[in-house]
C-alpha cells in the first residue's frame, strides 16, 4: 500500500496554501484537490495538485484510495459574504452540496480524521459581540449557513461512524507567508485588508467604508484579524490532535479582540507611510456589526500559542505580498 497522504481540498487557496507549506515543510506528505476556481497552480509548495472537483465523487474517490488518505482538511468553497446573498444556490451548491458529496466518499473510503474550515459568520449577530464555541448559531448571510449545515452533516457523520473531526470557525484571516513565498492573490478581492493593501500599492483608487453607524466605538465595522500563519499552525495541530486519539471538538480561531474598520486603515498608513483614500458608503448587506472571538478553547486543546498577534504585522506581510504581486 502506497504511502498516506494528507488531503487538503482548496489547497491553491489562500488559506490551504499556507497550511500546505506549513505541512510539506515539516516533511508531511500531502495531496491537494483544487478545481483553481480561485487558487493558483503555483501556490502549492511541496505537493502534488489534483486539478478537480470536491462534487465529482469518482474523482475524489480515486484521489482518496491511489493516496491512501486518513486525514482530510477541508478547505474548498466559495468564501465571499456580499457574494452570497446575491448568489445563494451558488453557495449551498458548493459550500454544502459538494461538501455533501466529500463527506460521502470519505465514509466510503474509511477516512478516520476530517478538519473543516467553517466560519464566524455561522453566529450571525451575536448578543454581546463575542462568541464563544456555544454561542447561539444564527448566520444571517448564506454563506454563513452554507458552512452551518456542512457543521451539523460532520457532526451527524461522527455520530454514525469511527470518523472523528475538528471544526475551526476562522475569524478574519489576513496577513501572508512572512518569508513571502505565498500570499493571497484573489482576484476581485473583497476582504479589506486585501483591498486596503491594493489602495496602499496603488492598485485600486480608494477603500470605501462599508458603514459608519453601527452600534460600535467609532461606528465601523469590528472584526477579529488572524494572522494566516498562525491559522495554519492551528490545521497542523489539529492533525496531531486527531491523530493522537483526540475527541471531536469545535474550536474558535481567533485572538479574541478586535479592531475597527477605521482602526485597519490607520494600521494600514502607519505601516506603509502614506493616507490612502477612503469613501463612506452605507452598510453592506449581509455584515455583523462586530465579530470577535472567545478562543480560549483551541488553546487549551490543540496547546495553539498564537505568534503574529499584533494588527501592523498582519497589514505589513499583506503589504509586502501586494507589492510582490504588483512586481
Ligand atoms: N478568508 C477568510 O477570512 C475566511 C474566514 C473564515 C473561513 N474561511 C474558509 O476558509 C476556506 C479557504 O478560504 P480562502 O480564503 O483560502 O479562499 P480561496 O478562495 O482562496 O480558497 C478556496 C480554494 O478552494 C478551491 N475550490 C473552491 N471550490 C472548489 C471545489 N468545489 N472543488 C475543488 N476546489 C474548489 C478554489 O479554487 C480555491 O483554491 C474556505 O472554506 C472559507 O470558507 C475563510
Ligand atoms: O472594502 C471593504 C471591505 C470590507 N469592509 C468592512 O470590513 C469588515 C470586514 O469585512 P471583510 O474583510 O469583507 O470580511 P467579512 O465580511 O467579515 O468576512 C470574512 O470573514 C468571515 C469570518 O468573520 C469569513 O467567514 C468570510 O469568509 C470572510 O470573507 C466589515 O465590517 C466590512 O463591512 C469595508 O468597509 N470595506
Amino acid at each position: 500500500m502506497s504511502e498516506s497522504k494528507i488531503l487538503v481540498t482548496g489547497g491553491a487557496g489562500y488559506i490551504g496554501s499556507h497550511v500546505v507549506r506549513m505541512l510539506t515543510g515539516a516533511g508531511r506528505p500531502v495531496v491537494v484537490l483544487d478545481n483553481l476556481s480561485t487558487g493558483f497552480r503555483d501556490a502549492v509548495i511541496g505537493a502534488e495538485l489534483v486539478e478537480g472537483d470536491t462534487g465529482d465523487k469518482a474523482l475524489v474517490s480515486k484521489v482518496l484510495a491511489d493516496h491512501n488518505v486518513d486525514t482530510v482538511l477541508h478547505f474548498a468553497a466559495h468564501t465571499i459574504v456580499p457574494e452570497s446573498v446575491e448568489k445563494p444556490l451558488k453557495y449551498y451548491g458548493n459550500n454544502t452540496c459538494c461538501t455533501r458529496n466529500l463527506l460521502e466518499c470519505c465514509s466510503e473510503a474509511g477516512v478516520k480524521h476530517f478538519i473543516f474550515s467553517s466560519t464566524a459568520a455561522v453566529y450571525g449577530i451575536p448578543e454581546d459581540s463575542m462568541c464563544t464555541e456555544d454561542s447561539p448559531l444564527s448566520p444571517i448571510n448564506p454563506y454563513g449557513t452554507s458552512k452551518l449545515m456542512s457543521e451539523m452533516m460532520l457532526r451527524d457523520l461522527g455520530k454514525a461512524t469511527d470518523m472523528r473531526h475538528v471544526i475551526l470557525r476562522y475569524f478574519n484571516v489576513a496577513g501572508s507567508d512572512p518569508e513571502g513565498r505565498i500570499g493571497q492573490s484573489t482576484e476581485k478581492a473583497t476582504l479589506l485588508i486585501k483591498v486596503a493593501a491594493e489602495v496602499a500599492v496603488g492598485k485600486r483608487e480608494q477603500l470605501y467604508v462599508f458603514g459608519t453607524d453601527y452600534p460600535t466605538p467609532d461606528g465601523t465595522g469590528v472584526r477579529d484579524y488572524i494572522h494566516v500563519d498562525d491559522l495554519a499552525d492551528a490545521h497542523i495541530k489539529a492533525v496531531d490532535y486527531l491523530a493522537g486519539g483526540g475527541a471531536s471538538v469545535t474550536l474558535n480561531c481567533g485572538y479574541g479582540h478586535g479592531y475597527s474598520v477605521k482602526e485597519v486603515i490607520d494600521s494600514v498608513n502607519r505601516v506603509n507611510g502614506t493616507s490612502i483614500k477612503v469613501i463612506e458608503e452605507a452598510r453592506r448587506a449581509g455584515d455583523p456589526p462586530a465579530l470577535i472571538a472567545k478562543a480560549d478553547r483551541a488553546r487549551e486543546v490543540l496547546g495553539w500559542t498564537p505568534r503574529h498577534d499584533d494588527l501592523d504585522f498582519i497589514v505589513k506581510t499583506s503589504l509586502e505580498w501586494e507589492r510582490k504581486l504588483a512586481g
